[in-house]
């Protein structure tokens, strides 16, 4: 496989590991750090194309699990994969799956081959062997696929991170040589649960394999904001430094703020759009959960800063009205500013390391909120 990396370094902090870069794919170039909205179904909830383009989304996530189980790669293949599927003609990348397969819990059973499962929407009996998900992943036309691996719960013991970090490591080998050569680019995931001296350990053995890039995995899943904030610090510039680094799963706006400053590149979390569906919507000074009575007849924007569709032409009080009345639109909108909001920090992040004043930005950030986010 291609030895050289996509990724270029184009400027770090002077003041600590923040960094821009930029990723080449087969679908363009992204620039880093970035957020990815997730579209796990081939759709980011309430969002054409044409929105996500507008809100200034670079990449979007697609789920390899999800897909495989309904409508089936092999469909989505003979419609020009998820591009020409869901006309989205920007980079994608898609999930090995190795979470929702974790998610399963008694509904799978991990064996050295690879995880078999009941489809969580028939009961069908299912297998995915690291192979397979690279190939499902290729015939979705993903422009980065990832690795199956053995997302580790916390707590979890020692011994049981030890052996899931194996087993991802085997399996992990197996997915780099199972690849085709169709110029898809291919990240390793690192396991190693809480134990930073393990997560160096996984860094280690995925180098040695020789990955496009790599996402650390294994967190945002229930562990203390402290603790995820140990492990990034113990292990994130472990990994090369001429090569993307993915934080999977990650996070609320502080979360991003927070990678950045540990030197990570590249996030995706459902909360921008699951958070917009549920009426809470982030703002510079914090959150605003919509449907609080103190709205309902407030004719301002959502956030005077803003500049997204949703802030230049609708008042609190209609968007108020839209979700009290659970109407489609108030999904749309709240989607539209949200998803704005993540992408214009990220674009705002990267313009702060370009001038190298992370560390201001970073402290204006927190100040100007008047609540901490969720
Ligand atoms: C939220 N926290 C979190 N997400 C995580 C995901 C993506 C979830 C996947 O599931 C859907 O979002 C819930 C999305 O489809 C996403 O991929 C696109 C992870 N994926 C893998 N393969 N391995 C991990 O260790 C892992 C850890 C995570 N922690």
């Amino acid at each position: 496989m291609s030895t050289v990396s996509p990724f270029t370094l184009l400027g770090r902090s002077s003041e600590c590991k923040a960094r821009r870069g930029q990723l080449t794919t087969l679908h363009g170039t992204i620039q880093t750090p970035v957020f990815m909205p997730v579209g796990t179904l081939g759709t980011v909830k309430a969002m054409t194309p044409e929105n996500l383009k507008e809100i200034g989304a670079q990449i979007i996530l697609g789920n390899t699990y999800h897909l495989y189980i309904r409508p089936g790669h092999e469909l989505i293949r003979r419609f020009g994969g998820l591009h020409g599927f869901m006309h989205w003609d920007r980079p994608i990348l898609t999930d090995s799956g190795g979470f929702q397969i974790f998610s399963l819990k008694e509904l799978a059973k991990i064996t050295e081959d690879g995880a078999a499962f009941r489809s969580h929407i028939d009961g069908a009996k299912l297998f995915l062997s690291p192979e397979g998900a690279v190939h499902v992943q290729e015939a979705l036309g993903a422009d980065i696929m990832m690795a199956l691996d053995t997302c580790i719960p916390y707590p979890a013991d020692r011994d049981q991170a030890i052996k899931a970090t194996a087993l991802t490591a085997r399996w992990a080998k197996r997915c780099r040589e199972a690849q085709s050569d169709t110029g898809q680019l291919l990240f390793g995931i690192v396991q190693g649960g809480m134990y930073a001296d393990l997560r160096r350990e996984a860094i280690e053995q995925l180098v040695e394999i020789g990955f496009d890039g790599y996402a650390l995995g294994g967190l945002s899943v229930g562990e203390p904001k402290a603790l995820m904030e140990e492990m990034l610090d113990a292990t994130a510039d472990h990994l090369p430094v001429d090569h993307a680094r993915y934080l999977m799963g990650v996070g609320t706006p502080e979360d991003l703020v927070e990678g950045v400053y540990h030197g990570i590149d590249m996030f995706d979390c459902v909360m921008p759009t699951r958070n917009a569906r549920n009426g809470m919507l982030f703002t510079s000074q914090g959150r605003v959960v919509i449907k609080n009575a103190c709205f309902q007849q407030d004719p301002r924007p959502l956030d005077e800063t803003c500049g997204c569709y949703t802030c230049r032409h609708y008042s609190r009080a209609y968007l108020r009205h839209l979700f009290q009345n659970r109407e489609i639109l108030a999904y749309q909108l709240n989607s539209i500013h949200n998803l704005h909001y993540y992408c214009t920090l990220m674009a705002a992040m990267r313009e702060a390391i370009q001038e190298d004043r992370f560390l201001d930005f970073r402290r204006h950030f927190y100040q100007q909120r008047t609540e901490p986010f969720a």
